[in-house]
Formats: C-alpha cells, sequence, structure tokens
C-alpha cells in the first residue's frame, strides 16, 4: 500500500463540519474560520453546550439522550480536510468533544492543513496531554480546564502533566468558563499550582443575557488579575444553534 492510500485509509469520527464562520471564542475571536466538531468526550460536564458529541443517555442539563448513529460519523481524514479547505480561509478550528481523543488522526489532519498553509486552533478541555508529534504540528491549544461547577471535582478535570505539556507548546491559551467571581478563586489556584501562562476568561452562558450577566460580575475582578476576557460572540450573533 502506497502512503497515500494509508493516509486516505485513516478514519477520524466526526460530529460535524461547518463554515465558514467566525472563531467565537478566546484569543483569535473574531477571526474568520472553518470548523470541524469530532464526537465522543471523556468528560461529561452539566452545562455542555453540546452534549450531542457524547451525550447518549441525557446526563447533561439539557437532558437529551443523542443517538450515537446519528451524531457520529466514521470520516475519512482526507476527506475532512478537503471539506475545510472548500471554504477558502486561512483557519481551520478543531472542536468536539474532546478531539483529543482521537490525536493520531487529528495530528494527520493537522499536517494536511498545514501543508497547504491553514492555520489550525484546537479546543480541548486539558486532560490529555498532547503528543510531540501532534505539537510539531504547530497547531495552537485552546484549552479549558473545567471548574466544579461542571459538575465534576478536580481528580477528573485537572490533570497535572495535560496542563503542564499543553502549557509548555507555548501556543497554549488557558480559557476558563467562569459565571461569577468565586469562580475565579479557583482558577487563581489551578493557575498558580501548574504555572500556566496565558489565562482567558470567558462568560458561561448560552444567550445573549446570560453572557452579558456573567460577563458583567466578571469582569473588574479579571482586570484587577490582569487576566484576558473574551465572550462568545457566535452566540451574540447567532444565537444557540448548531453549526455556526
Ligand atoms: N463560531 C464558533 N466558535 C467557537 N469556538 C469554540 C467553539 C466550540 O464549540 O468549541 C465554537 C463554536 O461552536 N462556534
Ligand atoms: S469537556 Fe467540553 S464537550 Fe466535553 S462535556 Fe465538557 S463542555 Fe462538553
Ligand atoms: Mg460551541
Amino acid at each position: 500500500m502506497s502512503r497515500q492510500e494509508t493516509t486516505r485509509g485513516r478514519k477520524i469520527v466526526v460530529n460535524e463540519i461547518f463554515g465558514p464562520t467566525i472563531q467565537g471564542e478566546g484569543p483569535s475571536m473574531g477571526r474568520i474560520c472553518s470548523f470541524v466538531r469530532l464526537g465522543g468526550c471523556n468528560l461529561t460536564c452539566t452545562w455542555c453546550d453540546t452534549p450531542y458529541t457524547w451525550d447518549w443517555t441525557g446526563q447533561s442539563n439539557e437532558g437529551t439522550a443523542y443517538d450515537p448513529k446519528a451524531e457520529l460519523h466514521a470520516m475519512h481524514v482526507v476527506d475532512v480536510a478537503d471539506r475545510l479547505r472548500a471554504m477558502d480561509v486561512r483557519l481551520v478550528v478543531i472542536s468536539g468533544g474532546e478531539p483529543l481523543q482521537q490525536q493520531q488522526t487529528v495530528t494527520l489532519l493537522c499536517h494536511m492543513l498545514k501543508e497547504s498553509g491553514v492555520s489550525v486552533e484546537i479546543e480541548t478541555n486539558g486532560t490529555i496531554a498532547p503528543s510531540p508529534a501532534l505539537t510539531a504540528t504547530q497547531a495552537r491549544f485552546n484549552v479549558s480546564p473545567k471548574l466544579r461547577h461542571s459538575g465534576m471535582g478536580p481528580e477528573r478535570t485537572v490533570v497535572p502533566v495535560a496542563l503542564r505539556a499543553l502549557n509548555a507548546t507555548g501556543g497554549a491559551a488557558f480559557k476558563f468558563v467562569c459565571r461569577g467571581p468565586a469562580d475565579l478563586e479557583e482558577v487563581d489556584a489551578i493557575v498558580a499550582r501548574h504555572g500556566l501562562e496565558s489565562v482567558w476568561i470567558m462568560p458561561e452562558g448560552q444567550d445573549q443575557e446570560t453572557l452579558t450577566r456573567h460577563m458583567s460580575s466578571l469582569a473588574d475582578a479579571v482586570v484587577a488579575r490582569r487576566w484576558n476576557m473574551s465572550t462568545r460572540i457566535h452566540v451574540q450573533a447567532w444565537g444557540n444553534r448548531r453549526g455556526v
């Protein structure tokens, strides 16, 4: 089998491919991009806004039991790369679910995109360390470690070796989803213990009113700590919709 055939044979589990859209969160907020959402997650956040990537029993707050047969699509990596490149933009965002559960095929996808001059950002929950091969593709990581209001304790959500490996890539932004100033004390402890360098605070919320309320309650305390803030501009633009 040729290298091309081997590469073509590799499959990745996709939930949805969409775009062009705007990167709605984090340091690249506002940039035009195309988007691939991968299937499966190793966490179970109560307020998850993409439970259709992992929740087959209805355990998130939304309470819907999604059908994995309808939500998960095993696709050839080259076909995913082609669909993303066809949107004619210079940035691809890979999210989930948890994309690092599939990091071998994600690495392949990052290589293919890089070869065509496209930059890649990976949204991850920070519980899985990136391999040296993935880091070598120069993909940038937007890492969102989950706080206690996710419904899980730090023994599940905070994985020191993974956080340190992501921090050591040099290009990682740590983007914490928060509801109010009390959450920032939890963030303080994680940032200090693991030496995280680039800290971003993002309000939790799936509608404008909730985002604005959380943002207003957080802003002063974030500025006092000299951290960065993001909102979720795709939610402001399009509301709580899939595929934007
Ligand atoms: N436009 C847009 N930007 C995003 N940035 C991170 C997202 C995510 O779901 O991880 C997201 C998303 O779902 N849509
Ligand atoms: S880590 Fe992200 S995708 Fe997974 S359950 Fe939490 S919010 Fe949802
Ligand atoms: Mg989203």
